[in-house]
């Protein structure tokens, strides 16, 4: 394929990427865990007034998931297209693919520990007496 580095080809680019987006949001059920669970973890940061350096943590752990995610269900794609016959080699790779999904969700749940549980606390507790 041609590689067009002007205005029109750049805008082709986002366009199919963007559409890949939403099809792995509407076809790989994972994402109606992930997506929901980012819009609380953002709510929840909101309504503790997170400050930049939290903030920037947050995000930055919920989009390796979401990454993760999106490179899994490719594979799972492309392993559809090389072989739908049961393959020893298609079965790893696809294990190791959710083991690295899997890997990243429950490192986001401790990160979201650390970040969380500070703010919440001043949040909770009554303000000491003078
Ligand atoms: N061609 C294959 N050969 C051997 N094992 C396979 C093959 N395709 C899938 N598997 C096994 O089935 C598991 C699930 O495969 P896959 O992720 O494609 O299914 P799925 O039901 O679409 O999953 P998801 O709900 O995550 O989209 C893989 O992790 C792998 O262990």
């Amino acid at each position: 394929m041609k590689n067009e580095m002007t205005l029109r080809g750049w805008l082709r680019k986002f366009g199919l990427a963007f559409s890949g987006l939403a099809w792995a949001i509407r076809n790989e059920g994972s994402f109606a865990v992930h997506l929901p669970a980012a819009a609380l973890a953002f709510s929840g940061a909101a309504l503790l007034q997170f400050d930049y350096g939290r903030w920037a943590v947050l995000v930055l752990t919920i989009g390796v998931v979401i990454v993760a995610e999106l490179f899994n269900t490719a594979l799972e794609c492309l392993a559809k297209a090389v072989d739908d016959q049961p393959n020893e080699h298609i079965r790893l790779a696809l294990d190791i693919s959710s083991a690295a999904v899997l890997s990243s969700s429950l490192f986001a749940v401790g990160i979201g520990f650390f970040l969380f549980w500070q703010p919440f606390w001043f949040w909770w507790s009554p303000p000491l007496p003078n």
